[in-house]
């Protein structure tokens, strides 16, 4: 092999090398974001208005035994990932520890928080079905029903908890995209009745009808998520299997997510 033929298959070694550990570790930042949210790490940086210092995080947690070694490994990891920013204050060694944009995503009562989604998805019980899916792919179900005996919306509709965690994951996450959403489509051209299929606890509708109230709106899912979600002006919650029967409407919205768990 000439010297750059070599040259070249170390490089793609190396880059094999890294991109298998870049895998075999991505755990560990949901890892890392699930502990920072379990410690309430935004929520109290949050109410300081201002960066703090580990040890005042520390106090803020208000741990007797807190292992404060460990939440200072963990703060210089999250800051690696640029989950948190480090500053320092002129004349003072100590590092401070200030919310970016990431962050900010995790204050719990924050307008744009996405704490309930990240709490969904790591939730040991959302987690468990990942550590079936060989066996999924070898028998031919799905990883949820491999790990809890019955399909995924069962599940959640035998656990009312993890229901509620995952509806809030969902209606969370819709909140934040739901202006685009709502100036994006021409939704005021349609007329009389609009249902959304699988529409969760009806973040969406309620956006949709308190924008065009001339709309009626319909937020159509299975029932035990309708029989959860709040009551709001011009919208009806209807339960049901989509795959069985749908309300009557004029139009119907099914929100699709590209994302990389439906490539
Ligand atoms: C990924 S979530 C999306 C929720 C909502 N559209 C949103 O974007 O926030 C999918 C929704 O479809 C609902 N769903 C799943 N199977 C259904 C069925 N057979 N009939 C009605 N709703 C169903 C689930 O309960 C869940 O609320």
């Amino acid at each position: 092999m000439s010297i750059s033929a070599t040259k070249k298959q170390n490089d793609a070694t190396i880059k094999g090398q890294a991109r298998f550990f870049e895998l075999l570790h991505a755990g560990l930042n949901s890892a890392a974001l699930r502990c920072a949210l379990k410690l309430n790490i935004a929520d109290i940086i949050n109410s300081h208005n201002g960066p703090m210092t580990l040890s005042q995080i520390a106090q803020e947690i208000g741990s007797p035994s807190l292992n404060v070694g460990g939440l200072s490994r963990l703060m210089r990891f999250l800051v690696y990932k640029q989950v948190f920013d480090e500053t320092h204050q002129p004349g003072h060694e100590e590092t401070l520890f200030a919310l970016n944009e990431c962050s900010k995503l995790l204050v719990k009562d924050a307008k744009n928080t996405l704490a309930p989604i990240a709490m969904s998805f790591i939730d040991p019980l959302m987690a468990a079905p990942f550590y079936n899916l060989n066996q999924a792919i070898e028998e031919g179900v799905t990883a949820a029903f491999k790990t809890y005996g019955v399909k995924i919306w069962e599940f959640y509709a035998g656990n009312p908890q993890a229901n509620k965690g995952f509806n809030e994951a969902m209606a969370c996450r819709t909140r934040f995209e739901i202006d685009t959403i709502v100036s994006s489509y021409d939704f005021g051209s349609l007329k009389g009745s609009l249902v959304d299929v699988g529409g969760g606890i009806g973040v969406t509708i309620n956006k949709i009808v308190s924008r065009y109230p001339h709309l009626k709106g319909v937020n159509f899912d299975m029932p035990h998520v309708v029989s959860s979600a709040p009551a709001y002006e011009g919208v009806t919650h209807v339960g049901g299997d989509m795959f069985t029967a749908i309300p009557h409407a004029d139009s119907f919205l099914l929100k699709v997510r590209r994302s990389p768990t439906n490539l």
